[in-house]
């Protein structure tokens, strides 16, 4: 940007200094010529007409000289190198070597006017990479450090505000007052963030605290136990936002289970009650009725005391036989009905207990298998079906592989039934502790393990698969002392885009057969068909 005239009434050493000042702001080199035309430009001095050819010569630069030669000179006066820099311009104008001066100067300007003002960039005129990184950092703080912050929206006006401001700001003053904002805006993130961070564990301490007071709390509704030993295992830990899925997803389907069953139990229980009010009908039917008996045949015997003849007799006894049968005819009645009620009782109360077991197994059995603890096939459903919305979503590789083991048959009819289940806890304890803690595995039938490996390509699924082999090299299964090597057939697949888990599953058992056909112990990836 040109610099505005000076006024003309400076005296001639500030415009002496002023026009060094120029000289070197527009990188002139400090020839006299160069010097004089600036002096006069500050001092108000009219360039002179060209004269004519023949015209005579002005005094050479006389003026000029005697101001280079007072620059000179004060320089001498200052502390320091700058004086040695007065000599030498001094020595230069007594010879009038202005080639001598011009360098001196130019060593002056070069050392002592630009120092502190980086390379590449020019008075006035920003170099690209400035412009790019004022850029950069306007956004980063306009948009990116202020969308993190939407719990605290003074901190995210702020970074915004300073966002804009980076943009215009020039000159030192301005942005030494944006690094001193910046610097504050860090300091107050940095305290906001502790007192975030405090705030959570305060409240994660709170709900440890409820849930164990809950926990205890607990005696007949022992089922609930299952749940929340769920939610203190997940914030026991780091919280991630997959491990927060599964327990809501494992909590929502308990919950709805355990709805239904409670509903049936309140129905066994009513039906009981019931029975044992018809139970207690009957008996007080039955004490009616024999009471009545006795009553009368009390009647029948005074009436026998005082009967006057056979005939009267023979009435009487006709009217005892009959009251006696009837009597009968309803004890009989009451005793089968009572029998049936009884048994009524029995069956519900089973019932009930049943219920009640099944209720309180309800948590872990959900989406677990119990010989293994991986996830069952209901489980496997809600995972795949999660997983696969995610790579749809996310647009990221999911691939399945389906592990069935080498020979089973042969390892249960050798060394038993028990053997072959420790045989499979082995395998979901190896795969559990190889793969990645995204990965998920599910008990798929008897002997064959599904295994989900998210966010996974099909060259690295099968190298996960072949290092799960090697792992079971490594670690023995363990029977009765003896080492016994467990080896599985393998099928990979890629998940297309959109399928369903039937074409999926479809495929990689297709996949695992051939790998079994092969040869077993191997790895096979499906075709896409
Ligand atoms: N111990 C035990 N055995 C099981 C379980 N589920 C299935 N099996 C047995 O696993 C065996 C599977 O036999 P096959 O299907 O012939 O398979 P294999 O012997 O492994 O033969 P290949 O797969 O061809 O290597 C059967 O004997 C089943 O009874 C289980 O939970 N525990």
């Amino acid at each position: 940007m040109p610099n505005p005239p000076a006024p003309p009434a400076q005296n001639p050493v500030d415009i002496a200094r002023e026009a060094f000042r120029r000289l070197a702001t527009r990188r002139i080199a400090p020839t006299p010529d160069a010097y004089r035309d600036i002096y006069d430009e500050i001092a108000g001095i009219p360039k002179p007409t060209l004269a004519p050819a023949s015209a005579p010569v002005a005094p050479a630069n006389g003026a000029a000289e005697v101001v280079l030669g007072d620059f000179a000179t004060q320089l001498t006066d200052t502390p320091g190198e700058l004086a040695e820099y007065g000599r030498r311009l001094n020595r230069a104008v007594k010879v009038r070597d202005w080639e001598a001066y011009a360098r001196a100067l130019s060593q002056l300007v070069e050392k002592h006017l630009r120092r502190g003002i980086p390379p590449g960039v020019t008075y006035g005129m920003e170099s690209k990479d400035t412009v790019l990184l004022r850029e950069l950092l306007s956004r980063t703080l306009a948009f990116a450090l202020a969308s993190l912050l939407p719990a605290s929206p003074k901190l995210a006006s702020e970074a915004e505000s300073l966002g804009a401001a980076v943009k215009i700001a020039h000159g030192e003053a301005a942005l030494q007052e944006i690094a001193t904002r910046l610097k504050e805006l860090c300091f107050q993130i940095e305290l906001h963030n502790g007192d975030a961070g405090e705030q959570q564990e305060l409240l994660l301490r709170l709900f440890k605290l409820l849930l164990e007071n809950v926990s205890e709390l607990l005696d007949d509704d022992s089922w609930m136990r299952g749940q929340i030993e769920a939610v203190q295992e997940l914030i026991s830990g780091p919280i991630d936002t997959r491990a927060l899925e599964d327990v809501t997803r494992s909590l929502k389907d308990v919950i709805y289970k355990q709805g239904q069953l409670k509903h049936n139990l309140s129905d066994v229980r009513t039906t009981v009650k019931n029975m044992m009010m018809t139970f207690i009908d009957r008996l007080g039917s039955v004490a009616a009725s024999t009471g009545d008996y006795h009553d009368k045949l009390g009647g029948f015997s005074e009436r026998i005391r005082n009967a006057g003849d056979i005939t009267e007799l023979n009435e009487v006894l006709d009217q005892v036989l009959s009251e006696t049968r009837q009597a009968q005819a309803e004890a009989l009645a009451s005793r089968d009905r009572m029998l049936a009620a009884h048994r009524e009782v029995q069956e519900a109360e089973s019932r009930i207990k049943e219920l009640e077991a099944k209720l309180q197994h309800m948590s872990e059995l959900v989406r677990e298998d119990q010989l293994t603890g991986t996830l069952n096939r209901r489980g496997l459903d809600d995972v795949f079906e999660r997983e696969s919305a995610r790579a749809d979503r996310r647009n990221t590789p999911l691939c399945v592989a389906l592990l069935d083991l080498d020979n089973f048959k042969k390892l249960n009819d050798t060394y038993g039934h028990l053997a072959g289940d420790n045989a499979l806890r082995h395998l979901a304890k190896v795969v559990k502790a190889t793969l990645r803690s995204i990965d998920v595995i599910a008990r798929f039938g008897g002997e064959e393990f599904l295994i989900m490996l998210p966010e996974t390509p099909v060259e690295a699924a099968v190298l996960t698969m072949t290092r799960l082999q090697r792992e079971l090299t490594r670690h023995f299964f363990m029977h009765d002392n003896e080492k016994l090597l467990i080896t599985f057939s393998a099928g990979v697949a890629l998940r297309l885009p959109n399928e369903d888990q039937a074409s999926l599953l479809a495929r990689v058992d297709r996949a695992m057969y051939k790998a079994k056909q092969s040869g077993k112990n191997r790895v096979e990836v499906a075709s896409d068909s």
